[in-house]
């Protein structure tokens, strides 16, 4: 099983992304709905949040999400404790959806996870891809996707570990200055192909400033059977405190098979 983790900072373009690799029919797993479900009216993490922050209840009684996105991206143990509720049940959420996906003999899935180096679950990944935008472009995406003053904008950019730094532990960066069509001929690269090789940055810029290492590591990783996903699938239940090393031993499992790059010129297929 190959766990892709796909992370960025805010309005990077993770979502845009993600719906593209759902179209190529790549399961993506996305944390932020499933942050949501953990914080639907009814569940235990809306009530005690509206415990927690009762400046952010409505007169109505319900939560509003833009009242609680002012206070926690202003205010770190605030957003701990936030944390605290939601995190855990995404966690959770999300090994049972891996675990779902590879009993249905899914070879490969997309974790987009916005703060996937925040909470370590980058060690789980086969690879990850950082979305990076420069920051002119993410300010104002941001604000015209979520209708914000620039002075939430910069709390909420602030609020988060800094791109660069996210940059540097990644292992591919897709730089989102360019159109849609771009991101997604760059998105064919680094994941629907499965290219995987050495830290690469796919530039959207001309002329290209990378192009792979011949000596790159380009593997398709196949599973002997839908057989072994089931046996896989019965060891991860006996592991159910430690679900993703059992995970990690199955990729171990799968046969990796070198192919030829279907692409030595990264800069011919990044450019709009
Ligand atoms: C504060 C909330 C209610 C604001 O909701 P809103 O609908 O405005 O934003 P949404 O959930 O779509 O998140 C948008 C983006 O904000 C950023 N973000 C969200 N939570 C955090 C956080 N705790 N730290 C840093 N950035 C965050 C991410 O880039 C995310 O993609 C919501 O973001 C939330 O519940 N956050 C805490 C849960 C969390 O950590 N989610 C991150 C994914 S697990
Ligand atoms: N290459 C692009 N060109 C133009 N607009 C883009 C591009 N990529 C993304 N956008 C737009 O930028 C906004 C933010 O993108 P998106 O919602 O995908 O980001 P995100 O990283 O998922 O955000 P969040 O962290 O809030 O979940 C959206 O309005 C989207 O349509």
């Amino acid at each position: 099983m190959q766990l892709i983790g796909l992370t960025g900072g805010i309005a990077t373009g993770k979502t845009t992304a993600s719906a593209y690799l759902q179209q190529q029919n790549i399961p993506v797993i996305d944390a932020d709905l499933l942050s949501r479900q953990a914080l639907e009216p009814g569940t235990s993490g809306y009530q005690k949040a509206c415990r927690l922050f009762p400046q952010a209840v409505d007169k109505g009684g319900l939560l509003n999400r833009g009242k609680l996105g002012d206070i926690i991206f202003n205010d770190v143990a605030a957003r701990k404790k936030l944390e605290g509720i939601i995190h855990p049940e995404v966690q959770s959420a999300i090994v049972k959806t891996i675990i779902w996906y590879w009993f249905r003999g899914y070879c490969r899935v997309v974790l987009d996870i916005p703060l996937l180096f925040e909470t370590r679950m980058d060690r789980w990944m086969s690879y990850t891809v950082v979305i990076t935008v420069s920051g002119e472009l993410q300010i104002g995406r941001l604000i015209e996707r979520s209708h914000l003053t620039l002075e939430q904008a910069e709390s909420r950019i602030a609020a988060q570990m800094p791109i660069n730094t996210k940059c540097k532990l990644a292992d591919v960066v897709i730089q989102n200055d360019g159109d849609i069509g771009a991101l997604y001929k760059l998105l064919d690269v680094a994941v629907v192909r499965r290219w995987m090789g050495n830290k690469q940055i796919l530039f959207l810029s001309n002329p290209p400033r990378i192009t792979p290492p011949t000596t790159q590591h380009c593997c398709n990783i196949v599973h002997k059977s839908t057989l072994l996903n089931y046996f896989c699938f019965f060891v991860s239940l006996g592991t159910v405190f430690f679900p993703f090393p059992a995970l990690i031993m199955t990729n171990a499992m799968s046969v990796e098979m070198p192919v030829t790059p279907r692409t030595n010129n990264v800069s011919g297929t990044a450019t709009a």
